[in-house]
């Protein structure tokens, strides 16, 4: 397999398994995907409550919600404004996960955790009582903040306490609960639409997840590898004993604290994951989520009661497009949780990428028999209408199970502690970056492309599935630390990563090169036998 490299478990094994602990800590900590998950599908319902618009946007109220009638169908929902107000929390939550790389390395992942709810907890009380559009933004730039902050430490705290073999699907249950924030959210939306000022109801709801995450983060106990980061080592491996529910957690213990002495010598992360030896993570961490929102998929999410009622649902539209596009979002995410650590993430990759390329060929196709360029379907049968619905579904679960979660693990296990926060910063930022852009400028494209726009990001889908087949080796069953292996490895970035590593991990007993290494372990020796 052309980027395939080296084998499953690259010969590492680490006694433990999976405990009780570990999994509840986990669930608790992916509760962080909530309130992303509850923002992205509450916000496209709010804009296009009336009572909202005339509210705050009373001139977008007056060409959408009294002018309804537009000569060409898919150029009907364009505005500039509204999508700016939507899509500027991404702008907040890129900028929040530079400051929470700083946070979640310096003191801890946990503490980063917290401050994103506790931002997006502010956030969703100024929304739901704004008066103005200035409280309106404040709350927004708020929300962003708290997302920036969750998304940036949580993948990372998942990764790390998980034992190296289900640290796939631990990770995913982040996704998992991006995607119950989403469903929830259009539920709540369709619901708070027929009450009178339901859009307080529906931003201020944020309120709930928001605190499930808060309580959640005081409750959680840092991760080892972070607890080790700050020179705390005896706790660090207390904590590693009790996830790993075994006394003998040595052969663990040991490379975790290699890896954080050779992190101790890099003062400048930022600078360090720019190095020869660290480019094929960065180029991961850039492209996955680039790639990511370029499938396509927040044009379904954001936009799915559009299309819907453009392929002739009617009212009932916003509904029926949250019920399915976001059930089979959900329910397709366990397929990933179940497959990541057995058949392992390139093959969900190709395989999901393969998929949604195939029905966004049949989808364009289907719509432009019926729609034309005009976006007039006029009589549309119910039996059109489901199978655009059935392969709209198909793709989304194509992207569920592979880099809807494969976004967030990836980017999240594959870089050296000493630059893990700083590559999960990038892959936040980057995502933030492209899910605004893609809101941005979606009407516009759908405006201009027609039902063409599915073929143009059919064409990043095959691209990125090319890339991830030639370029992206396999992660699953490799302990988080041992990662650095994998490149020297691979046909093409071996080139980056030569296998020249001066403090190689290894286990105990071994002969240590380092004096400095050497210290640092013996102080380790040392305290257990004091413990023992
Ligand atoms: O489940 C769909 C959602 O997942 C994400 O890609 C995040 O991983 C969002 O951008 C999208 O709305």
């Amino acid at each position: 397999m052309a980027g395939g490299g080296i084998g499953p478990s690259n010969g590492k094994e680490y006694p433990g398994k999976l405990t009780t602990k570990v999994l509840i800590t986990c669930i608790v900590a992916a509760c962080g995907g909530l309130i992303f998950g509850y923002d992205i599908g509450i916000s496209g319902g709010v804009t296009s409550m009336p009572k909202f618009l005339e509210k705050f946007f009373p001139d977008v109220y007056a060409k959408e919600v009294l002018h309804t009638v537009s000569t060409n169908q898919y150029c009907k929902f364009n505005s500039s404004k509204l999508t700016l107000f939507t899509s500027s929390l991404y702008l907040a939550a890129l900028v929040a996960s530079w400051f929470a790389s700083t946070i979640t390395r310096r003191m801890g992942r946990r503490l980063s955790m917290l401050f994103g709810g506790v931002l997006f907890c502010f956030g969703a009380i100024i929304n739901g009582l704004a008066q103005n559009v200035a409280m309106l933004i404040i709350g927004r730039v708020l929300l962003g903040c708290g997302i920036g902050f969750a998304n940036q430490s949580v993948p990372v705290y998942l990764s790390e306490m998980a034992p190296f073999k289900s640290r796939g699907a631990l990770n995913i249950m982040f996704q998992m609960s991006i995607t119950i924030g989403i469903l929830a959210a259009n539920l709540i939306n369709y619901f708070t639409a027929k009450i009178k000022d339901g859009w307080r109801y529906s931003l201020g709801g944020a309120v709930v997840p928001a605190l499930i995450f808060i309580v959640g983060s005081l409750f959680l106990p840092d991760t080892p590898n972070s607890l080790i980061e700050r020179g705390n080592k005896e706790e660090a491996k207390r904590r590693l004993q009790i996830i790993r529910g075994i006394e003998n957690v040595d052969v663990e213990f040991y490379d975790l604290v290699e890896a954080s002495e050779r992190s101790k010598e890099v003062k400048h992360p930022w600078s360090n994951i720019r190095k020869r030896r660290n480019r094929p993570q960065l180029t991961f961490a850039m492209l996955i989520p680039a790639f990511q929102q370029l499938t396509g998929m927040n044009v379904i999410m954001f936009y799915a009661p559009v299309l819907f009622k453009t392929i002739g649902f009617g009212d009932t539209a916003s509904l029926m497009s949250a019920v399915i596009t976001g059930g089979v979002n959900f329910v397709a995410t366990f397929v990933s949780i179940l497959a990541v650590d057995r058949v392992g993430r390139r093959v969900l990759f190709i395989e999901g990428g393969l998929q949604m390329l195939v029905c966004q060929i049949i989808i364009a196709i289907s719509i432009a028999l019926k729609f034309g360029t005009s976006g007039n379907p006029g009589e549309l049968p119910v039996w059109y209408a489901s199978f655009v619905v059935f392969f709209i579904c198909v793709y989304v679960a194509g992207f569920a199970w592979s880099w809807g979660p494969l976004g967030w693990l990836v980017p999240s296990e594959i870089f050296p502690l000493e630059v893990r926060s700083a590559g999960q910063a990038v892959n936040v930022s980057v995502n933030m970056i492209f899910t605004f852009f893609i809101a941005e400028i979606f009407t516009e494209m759908l405006c201009v492309f027609k039902f063409g726009l599915f073929i143009f990001f059919a064409v990043f889908v095959f691209i990125m599935t090319l890339f991830i087949y030639h370029f992206l080796p396999e992660t699953k069953g490799i302990p988080i630390d041992e990662m650095s292996k994998i490149w020297s490895k691979h046909w093409y970035w071996q080139k980056y990563v030569p296998n020249d590593d001066p403090f190689p991990p290894q286990s105990p007993p071994r002969k240590l090169h380092s004096p400095v290494k050497e210290h640092n372990i013996q102080m380790v020796v040392n305290m257990d036998e004091k413990e023992a």
